[in-house]
Formats: structure tokens, sequence, C-alpha cells
């Protein structure tokens, strides 16, 4: 065994350094790279990164080096941006070279091949980004209101009697919102198959391997290697997951099949595109494979990005109150005492706008966004910027940035009355930009505004009385919740 290992590893580093050697020749008659810290020979900085809250290292490199650095693991480079300027002049303005996804086995093992967020880009990439697109327009996203407003009400129903548990009530309400535009589906109880799948599926993507970072993204080899050999753990895993994944995919797609063969589809994502598959069949622009990849991918990204956003925004109104009274206070002047918000009145609430734009920057849900990959060689203020590098949008450090924002780690909607800019960047950039915003804007509005109007949102209290204050804690990961 050990013979194996070594093997392997005097492969891996004579490849590695050769692979040095011959960047250095090249390396000469170029620009430099973008700063960043010094490395450790072939392995790079992959000592140094976290596995956790890699956005707050990420902050604390751009206060020494800058808003572009450079950092590099087993040979792969990584450049993280760190203020809006950079991601804007890079992602958005050459987006034509900025918009591929790295690839990974262990996501492609775990069934999520036919993932918008995670497709090269390229024909296919266009072909589901148009699919989605379409379905979330800022137009077709008006029809969906009605939805949201009725979840919105339903979620303060479960808020009213059973308080405690309003981490789940908020769950509730993004993944019923979710559910009935992907899949027609309305949730009436705990049991609900859809739930259960979805909650399995959740727990294969909160457990799987860091997509990129682990040994068998790193070393695509180790694959194929058996699951008794060290190191292939990450893939064995996605394997077992992969059940889950499919069933996700297949059980709706059946079960809309049913239903409109019986005549008790509802309206969704899902029927739009089955009774267009069914009438047109191979001339449809969409297969089965595509539809059931996009549904999955508009579930995914879509639930929990929703219901982190809106558990950051209790925690700050815990954290201060006179925010929540001067956004309550308003409200009340719009409504008086006994009206819930509509959409209609959101452009009557000046400070609650700000309120929802300050908690997309205090504490942003994707808080190093979903990685882009560059396709060719660039240069960019003088730094050469290597083809094939990992490209991050560090929002937590774009929004964190101090020559923008002043006490930027202070809940404080009042900055954009003051002129500070809405925060960039929270639903990404460029041709990767999320396709949802427009329904996961309305949705977080239509939350906080009802949530505000009805109650007082306050800490919980120890048995002599005295408030808990929760602290500031966000989970590691992809999601900030
Ligand atoms: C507050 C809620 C949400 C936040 C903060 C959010 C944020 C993001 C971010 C940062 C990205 C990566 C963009 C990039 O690569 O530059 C993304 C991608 C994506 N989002 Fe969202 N999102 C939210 C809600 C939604 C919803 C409701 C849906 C579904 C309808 C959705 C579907 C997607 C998809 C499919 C992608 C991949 C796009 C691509 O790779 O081309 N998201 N989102």
């Amino acid at each position: 065994m050990l013979e194996v290992f070594l093997i392997v590893f005097l492969f891996l580093a004579s490849g590695l350094l050769l692979w040095r050697l011959t960047n250095i020749k090249r390396s000469q008659d170029r620009p430099p790279l973008p700063p960043g810290p010094p490395a450790d020979p072939i392995i790079g900085h992959l000592r140094i990164i976290p596995s956790e809250h890699s956005d707050r290292f990420f902050y604390e490199l751009s206060r020494k080096y800058g808003s572009v650095v450079h950092l590099h693991v087993l040979g792969s480079n990584m450049i993280v941006l760190n203020s809006a300027q950079a991601a804007f002049d890079l992602l958005d303005k050459r987006s034509a070279i900025y918009s591929d996804r790295a690839h990974s086995d262990v996501l492609m093992l775990m069934g999520w091949s036919h993932h918008l967020a995670f497709l090269r880009y390229g024909k296919r990439f266009h072909k589901h980004r148009k699919l989605l697109n379409e379905y979330f327009s800022h137009e077709k996203c008006e029809s969906y209101l009605p939805v949201q407003a009725l979840e919105a009400r339903r979620l303060l129903g479960n808020l009213l009697s059973n308080p405690e548990k309003f981490n789940d009530h908020l769950e509730w309400f993004s993944t019923s919102v979710i559910l009935r535009i992907n899949y027609g589906h309305e949730v009436v109880s705990e049991n609900d198959t859809y739930l259960k799948i979805i909650a399995d599926v959740g727990y294969c993507v909160t457990h799987c391997a860091t997509p990129g970072s682990n040994l068998v993204d790193l070393i695509p080899i180790m694959k194929y290697l058996p699951s008794w050999f060290p190191g292939t753990y990450p893939a064995t895993q996605s394997r077992s997951y992969r059940p889950t994944v499919d069933l996700m995919h297949d059980y709706p797609f059946e079960d809309v099949k049913k239903q409109m063969a019986v005549g008790t589809a509802k309206d969704s994502f899902l029927f739009t595109h089955l009774e267009g598959l069914q009438c047109e069949g191979s001339e449809y622009p969409y297969t089965a494979e595509d539809i059931k990849g996009a549904t999955g991918a508009i579930y995914s990204a879509g639930v929990d990005t929703i219901w982190s956003s809106l558990s950051i925004f209790i925690l700050a109104m815990v954290l201060y109150p006179s925010v929540q009274a001067r956004a309550q206070k308003e409200l009340d002047e719009l409504l008086g005492p006994s009206q819930l918000p509509e959409f209609d009145d959101r452009p009557h609430l000046p400070y609650l706008e700000c309120v929802l734009q300050e908690t997309y920057r205090w504490n942003n849900a994707l808080p190093i966004g979903v990685p882009h990959r560059l396709m060719e060689d660039d240069i960019y203020n003088g730094m050469f910027i290597p083809k094939g590098s990992t490209v991050i949008a560090n929002t937590r450090g774009i929004t964190l940035d101090e020559d923008v924002y002043q006490e930027p780690h202070a809940f404080d909607p009042s900055r954009y009355l003051r002129g500070e800019p809405h925060p960039v960047g929270q639903f990404g950039f460029g041709r990767r930009i999320c396709p949802g915003r427009h329904l996961a804007e309305s949705g977080v509005w239509i939350a906080i505004a009802s949530m505000l109007a009805a109650f007082r949102i306050s800490p919980v209290k120890a048995e002599d009385g005295t408030p808990v204050l929760p602290r500031e804690n966000f989970c590691p990961g992809l999601q900030g919740k």
C-alpha cells in the first residue's frame, strides 16, 4: 500500500514540478500575476485556504493585497475579486471569457449534470439559460406574486401559532413558493412526499465534499480507483447520493405526467414544458433530461437562498431593534394598524427598501457566490490572469469595502439615504447572474414586509426575564445561513 502511495505521490510531484518549470519560462514574457500571500512549493496555498468561512479569509487577504488576489493550489490558479469595480470589469464587461464553470466530478457523480449552475459555458449552457430566463423574466415573475403573497400570509399564521419554530416556518415559506411554481404542488402537511424528497436532497448537498477542492476533483483519476483506495471517499459518497438526486428529478416528472393524464395538473414550470414536449415531441427544443435538470436547478438554487436571506433578516431585527421600530413606523403610517402590505405598497415604503438592501449587504446568503472559470488568458490593470483560473467574486469582501461603506459591519439601512450605493453581487455577475433574482427579490420583500407589519421580532427571554441576544454566527460553506 505504501509503495502505491509513494508512486502516485512521485508521479504527481514530478508532473507539478515540470508544470512549474514550464510556467517559470513562460512567465518571464508576460505581466506579473496579481499579488497574493507566500505559497508552499508544489501545493501552493493549500494549507492556508480554510475549508470553512473562506469568505472571511479572502476579505482579510484583500485588506493586505488589494482588490485582486492570486492564490494557487496544486497547480490550479484562483483569482479572488474583492471590489465591485474589479468584479464588474471582469465578470460583467468581459463576460464572454469569464462565464465558464469548473468541472466537478463529485457533482456529476451525484447526478447534477443537467444543473444550470454547473454547466460549462457553451451550447447547453445557453439552452438551459434560455429555459430559465423565459420562465423567470421580470414580467413572468409578476404572475407569481399572488402565490408569494398567499404563502407570506400562511407564514404569518405559522409564526403566530408557533413562534419558537420561526426558522422552520421560513424554510416552509421558501419551499412552498418554489414547489408551487416549479411543480404546481401545494404542501398541506408535514408528511408530504415532495418535502421528504427535498429534505433528503438537502442533506446530500450539505454533506457532499466541497466541489472543486476535494481530492477527487483535484486529481480526476481518483474517481476510477476502487473505493478502498485512500482519498476516494468523495466519489463513493457522491455515488451513494445519486439515487436521492435522481428521485428528485424523476418523481415530480412522473407525478405531473400522471396528473396531466387525468386533468388535475396545475400550471407550473414542469407542466408548461411537459405539455410542450408532449405536443411537439422531438421538435420541442428541450428534452426530458433538460426539463428534469432545470426543475432540479430551480429547487436546489431557489429554496435555501431565500430561506437564508430571511434568517439573516430575523437576526438583524433582533440585534437592531431601532431599525425594526423605524421600518414598522413607516408601515403603520402607510397601512394603519390592521392592514397587511401588498406588492403595490412597495414604492411607498422607501425605508423598508433600505432594510431589504441592507439584509443583502450585511451578511450575504452566498458570500462567495458560485465561482466562474476564465476561458482565455487575460490582462487586467497590468496583471496577468491565466486561462483556466477559478475566479471568485467575494461578495462579502465587496459589501464590506470600507472605501464604499462607513462602518460596514453595522446593520444600518440609513446608509442608503445618506447616499451610499446599494450592494452589488448578491445575485452574481455577467452571463451567470442568478436567473431567479426577480422571484427572489419579491419573495424576500413580501415576507419581511408582512412579518414587520404583523409582529415585533425580539430575542427569547431567560427565566429572569432578561433578553438572550443571539450571536452573529453563520454556517460555513457556500451558503451563509
Ligand atoms: C435570495 C435568493 C437568491 C440569491 C441570493 C441567489 C444568488 C445567486 C448567486 C450569487 C448565483 C451565482 C451567480 C454567478 O455565478 O455569478 C446564483 C446562480 C443561480 N441561481 Fe440564484 N439566488 C437566489 C435565488 C434563486 C432562485 C429563487 C432561483 C430559481 C428560480 C435561483 C436559481 C439560480 C440558478 C439556476 C443559478 C445558476 C445560474 C448559472 O450558472 O448560469 N436563484 N444565484
